[in-house]
């Protein structure tokens, strides 16, 4: 089915420097593809060093004169892109679902929540204060500046095509630093989309910058950024091995760095738990995007009191979810992203049935709706044995785990190198407490399933990283504080 927009000028198919749309006459491209069906949405060229050297240049060579930009201004700027992307959330929408492979409902609701990004840094953008000291000496005046770090790097995951690039350029933007992006390989369209609507908002030539690259050509960009000293910031979200490679590589231009990894989330459902709203919390905490979501549950445990109802009640919900392409507005889980994510996905639940584990409902491929869709799948008789308990599976797939003690499930929950979100269901006050404290994770969800909002400190602990996104702290990881001291004023 083709790709049809209300603004067809919206699909764009060339990098964008300088406030150029750039397309080499000459060079590789790589095609995008729709999850659903294989086909080829579009053909974009595949940036090399030097395209990648050119978007620092333009980005340098902005930065001056937008860290001068009032803030007020920059803020209105954000505002009218805000305004924008949510003026074409229809088309946006499609973009995403289309290369993406998230229901329709989904590709909308994201667009939603990557402009709620947008507008909240543009209000931020105003309330970078600074600080007056109070000075421990006669005659001078201490100040805590708060500067824009310079040219900031954005490498950003297909999960979220929109929100991930939304909530690191606005914050980039806001702060006064000038962009360079790439996209992931097999979401880059709806970045262009986002750049182009940001263009149209009046974001200056050189402030915001984008190149596209493949699978192959990605490391030959990104490592020009990380060689190049004029590049003070880099900001990604994707897999904890990419996440480290960046830290280390960044290490000789000591660049400052927020990496927002994978994660390890655990479910955890007591005896006190109210079952129905748990078992609501799970399908909106796991299912969305198909499971394909940094901060889904990847392990759940349910106390062996309520295991079996809780069971019950959670197949019977998750063997209705509507498998389609995003094209069928009855849709609720999409096709996976691409055959590697199949592939795990499939491995992982072998593994586990190979090591003792029980198919509840789902368990295979989904061959006659197309090569990357998988079955929403329950299994029960999980262990840290298994593969699906270690490594994150960014799939459909929740696996239960009985437990019978809490100091025992905390100490499971935590038994992981990763820290990033944590879920837990009951109503007994103290021990939401005890848990809340326990558990290692940067973000913890009590009673409730969907967490993410811009006006939260969004990040982990651990292997799954560091640095916020959203709320008040998210302009920090943009900015350096330089302290500022005047003497002789004594009268
Ligand atoms: N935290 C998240 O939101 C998130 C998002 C996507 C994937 N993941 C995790 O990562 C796993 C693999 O997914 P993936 O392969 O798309 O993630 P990835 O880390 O490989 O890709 C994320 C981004 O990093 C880029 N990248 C890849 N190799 C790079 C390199 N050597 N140097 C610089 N940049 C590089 C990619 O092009 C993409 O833009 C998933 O199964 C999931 O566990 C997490
Ligand atoms: N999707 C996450 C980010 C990573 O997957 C969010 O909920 O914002």
């Amino acid at each position: 089915m083709p790709l049809t927009l209300s603004r067809p000028d919206l699909q764009r198919s060339t990098h964008f420097i300088a406030g150029q749309w750039q397309r080499p006459e000459v060079g590789p491209s790589f095609d995008v593809t729709d999850p659903a069906t294989g086909t080829v949405i579009a053909s974009i060229p595949d940036a090399d060093a030097a395209t990648a050297r050119s978007a620092v240049d333009a980005a340098h060579a902005a930065f001056p004169a937008w860290r001068k930009t009032p803030a007020k201004q920059r803020a209105q700027i954000l505002k009218r892109w805000n305004d924008l992307v949510l003026a074409h959330q229809e088309d946006l929408g499609r973009l995403i679902s289309r290369e993406q492979g998230k229901p329709l409902a989904e590709g909308r609701g994201e667009v939603s929540y990557a402009a709620s990004y947008i507008e909240w840094f543009a209000e931020e953008a105003t309330r970078a204060n600074g600080e007056v000291i109070p000075a421990p000496a006669p005659g001078r005046r201490m100040f805590a500046l708060r500067e824009p770090v310079g040219v900031v790097a954005a490498i950003t995951p297909w999960n979220f095509p929109a929100a991930m690039i939304a909530r690191k350029i606005a914050p980039a933007l806001a702060a006064g630093c000038t962009v360079v992006c790439k996209p992931a390989e097999d979401t880059p369209l709806t970045s262009l989309a986002l750049i182009a609507l940001a263009q149209e908002a009046g974001v200056p030539p050189g402030v915001l910058n984008i190149v596209t690259a493949s699978r192959e050509h990605t490391p030959e960009v990104v490592d020009v950024w990380l060689d190049d000293a004029r590049v003070r910031k880099i900001t990604f979200t994707g897999s904890t091995p990419v996440g480290k490679h960046l830290a280390r590589r960044s290490a000789d231009t000591l660049k400052k760095l927020s990496l927002e990894l994978g994660g390890n989330a655990p479910f955890i459902v007591f005896e006190d738990a109210d079952l129905e709203a748990a078992v609501e919390g799970l399908m909106a905490a796991k299912f969305r995007n198909g499971g394909q979501t940094c901060v889904c549950p990847n392990r759940v445990f349910v106390h062996e009191a309520v295991h079996d109802r809780f069971a019950a009640l959670l197949v019977a919900r998750v063997a209705a979810l509507q498998v389609g392409p995003a094209s069928d507005p009855a849709s609720q889980i999409g096709p996976m992203i691409n055959a590697r994510a199949v592939e795990k996905i499939e491995r992982h639940v072998q593994d586990a049935v190979a090591r003792g584990a029980v198919v509840l409902t789902g368990g295979m491929r989904l061959p006659a709706l197309g090569a990357n869709y998988f079955a929403p799948t329950v299994l029960a008789g999980a262990d840290a044995s298994m593969a699906c308990a270690c490594e994150e599976t960014f799939g459909p797939v929740a696996p239960l785990t009985r437990f019978s003690d809490e100091a025992e499930v905390i100490a499971q929950a935590n038994d992981t190198p990763f820290g990033l979100a944590a879920y837990f269901y009951s109503n007994d006050t103290r021990r939401i407490w005890r848990l809340a404290d326990a558990l290692e994770t940067g973000i913890v969800g009590i009673n409730e399933g969907a967490l993410a909002a811009e006006a939260a400190p969004f990040g982990g602990v651990k292997d799954s990283g560091y640095g916020r996104e959203g709320s008040v702290h998210g302009l920090d990881d943009y900015l350096h504080t330089k302290y500022v001291c005047q003497g002789g004023l004594d009268a």
